[in-house]
């Protein structure tokens, strides 16, 4: 399993089952053997598409709730791979099957996605650069653990462009990044023993939260 710094292997080992009920889901599975239906991904491309406008938003919020130049520089860069690298794969996809770029922005937003993103963002705006960061980092580090292993593990080239991009060197490169990122926001405000802070139960759940929100956002994919 990918590492991506020390305190998300941490992380993900406290959110216990829910880690595997996100990476290993049927719906992964189904990117991993060609078997998911072209509707359900292009569905789940749609809200995905509605899903990265919040994300950027919230790592633009981390931009203003950083306490260091290197923490905006990085919270900054990530805005940039999500706006500019990362959507572009959802508006080409979209755009081979038929659907454009407004017709992506109009789309409905559904329940699910809407709980995740405000959500992250709530955990920005009611707390702080830490607390954004736990509820963020699922996110982030889940689709670079999925798409490093379905690089190895899948059995068709049906959704080879996706698990391209999240296995590439640009998203792994901003894993890395992150990773690191949390480290040392972790080590500069709680200090060395920061898992023995009062605060680290509490940061811990946020991405146990979030994880369960990207479980629930897989089986939205099935429901289109
Ligand atoms: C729901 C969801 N989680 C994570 C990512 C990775 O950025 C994404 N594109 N969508």
């Amino acid at each position: 399993m990918t590492r991506y710094g020390e305190t998300f292997p941490a992380w993900r080992a406290a959110a216990g089952d829910h880690w595997h009920a996100y990476t290993r889901h049927a719906f992964v599975e189904g990117l991993r053997d060609g078997s998911l239906p072209r509707a359900a991904f292009l569905d789940y491309l749609v809200q995905d598409y509605i899903f990265l406008i919040h994300f950027s938003r919230a790592w633009a919020l981390a931009v203003t709730k950083a306490d260091t130049v290197d923490e905006m520089r990085l919270a900054a860069g990530t805005v940039n791979a999500l706006i500019n690298d990362e959507m572009a794969l959802h508006i080409r996809i979209c755009a081979e099957a038929g659907i454009s770029e407004d017709a992506l922005s109009e789309a409905e937003e559904k329940t699910q996605n809407i709980a995740y993103t405000r959500y992250v963002l709530d955990a920005g705006h009611s707390g702080d650069f830490l607390d954004l960061l736990a509820a963020l980092a699922p996110c982030v580090l889940g689709y670079g653990e999925i798409g490093a292993r379905l690089s190895h593990e899948a059995t068709s080239d049906t959704y080879a462009d996706w698990i391209a991009t999240y296995a590439g060197e640009d998203y792994q490169q901003v894993c890395h990044d992150v990773g690191g990122l949390i480290d040392s926001a972790i080590a500069r405000r709680l200090g060395p023993a920061a898992q023995d802070s009062p605060r680290w139960a509490h940061l811990s759940a946020r991405f146990t939260t979030a994880t369960r929100l990207e479980v629930g956002f897989w089986d939205m994919g099935f429901e289109g």
